[in-house]
């Protein structure tokens, strides 16, 4: 058994310890409030972000950062994508041994374009842990903290670096599955949020499944259009971490990007939302750096388009519906549909 360190307690975080937990490890949970650990180790809850979630006692809170990796054999990080570099930057003053390094936050730096893995590359030295692992797949922490049945992938170029990830999470309510297309992961568990944030406007305009179908559907044909583009492997789009993350993500009742979306929808304003939400909702920040790679790189991608448009020049969200559905006719299948052919005849 192990001793693993998550740092960052808030909903996925502590469901993640709870994972590592069950599996026997010694589980640090780590956050960056001192009166918040001192909270989850007085309750055995964390309820600012699980409700009613029993954790076990020996699952300790800290906030003390040195003596939460003292040890450890993986750090795994489970922050807003926000945070990552100031945590990471905390963690190079304390981190003198080498670990598995493990993330499992979905999001993209506006104005950079950097995914976590290379926000972490550039923060933290490579030689304290070699290639980034990246947990991701459809997974809600409301119903991993209760055993639901679940599947992620564990990504890594280092196999042996996404095998010691499975080996560490797998048990039989948390299925691991491995992979090595890094960049296509990321780009899948990050552009899916906007897509989600969508799925609620159209559910919350009072739109039916037949909207959210398509919204998902050609969704994914743009997170896939611009993920190829830029080098990911076209059949990770419609794996775990790409279809599968879609899904949950924009039928979810748990989902924040969708709860956010339908009370846009409704006519609260993001700032409402956001206080009122309490948690990360990673699609915000990710639409204006997914808008701004799209114009840079001149990839179509009219629903990210409409999104941002909705949430930073405050666009009606039924016209923006109405904008998507007039665009000029085009055939359905484009440059991805044509790799994925191949791919298949190939075999
Ligand atoms: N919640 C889920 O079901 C789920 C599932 C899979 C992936 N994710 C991803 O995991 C990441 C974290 O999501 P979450 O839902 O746990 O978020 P959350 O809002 O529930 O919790 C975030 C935690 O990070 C802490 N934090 C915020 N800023 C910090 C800083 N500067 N320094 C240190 N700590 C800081 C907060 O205090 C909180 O404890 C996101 O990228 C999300 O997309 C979430
Ligand atoms: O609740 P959301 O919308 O932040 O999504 C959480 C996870 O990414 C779902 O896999």
């Amino acid at each position: 058994m192990e001793k693993v360190a998550v740092l960052g307690a808030g909903s996925w975080g502590t469901a993640l310890a709870m994972v590592l937990h069950q599996n026997g490890h010694e589980v640090r949970l780590w956050t960056h409030d001192e009166d918040h650990a001192k909270r989850i180790n007085k309750t055995h809850q964390n309820s600012d972000y699980l409700n009613n979630i029993q954790l076990p006692q020996d699952l300790v809170a800290y906030s003390d950062l040195t003596k939460a990796i003292d040890q450890v054999s993986a750090i795994v990080l489970v922050l807003p994508t926000k945070a990552i570099r100031p945590v990471c930057q905390q963690l190079k003053g304390v981190l003198t041994h080498q670990v598995t390094l493990i993330h499992g936050t979905k999001g993209i730096e506006p104005d950079t374009f950097k995914r976590v893995s290379e926000m972490i590359e550039e923060e933290l030295p490579k030689d304290l842990y070699g290639e980034v692992v990246v947990l991701s797949g459809p997974s809600h922490a409301e119903e991993v903290s209760v055993f639901q049945p679940t599947t992620v992938s564990a990504t890594s170029s280092d196999v042996a670096k996404s095998v010691h990830t499975q080996d560490l999470f797998m048990n039989e309510r948390f299925r691991v599955y491995t992979n090595q297309d890094v960049l296509g992961v990321e780009l899948g568990g990050a552009l899916k949020n906007i897509i989600a944030l969508g799925a609620g406007i159209s559910d919350g305009l009072g739109y039916g499944d037949n909207a959210k179908a398509a919204l998902v559907t050609r969704g994914l044909a743009e997170i896939a259009r611009l993920g190829t583009a830029m080098g990911a492997d076209p059949l990770t789009f419609v794996g775990l971490t790409g279809i599968g993350d879609l899904i949950v993500t924009s039928t979810s009742i748990h989902s924040r990007n969708w709860k956010t979306g339908h009370m846009l929808a409704k006519g609260e304003s993001l700032e409402e939302i956001l206080d009122k939400m309490g948690m990360v909702v990673e699609g915000v920040r990710t639409a204006k750096a997914a808008y701004q790679l799209a114009e840079e790189r001149k990839i179509e991608m009219p629903i990210t388009t409409g999104i941002y448009k909705i949430l930073f020049e405050k666009a009606d969200p039924r016209e923006v519906v109405d904008q998507l559905m007039t665009r000029s006719k085009r055939p359905e299948t484009d440059e991805v549909h044509h790799m994925l052919k191949k791919h298949y005849n190939d075999q």
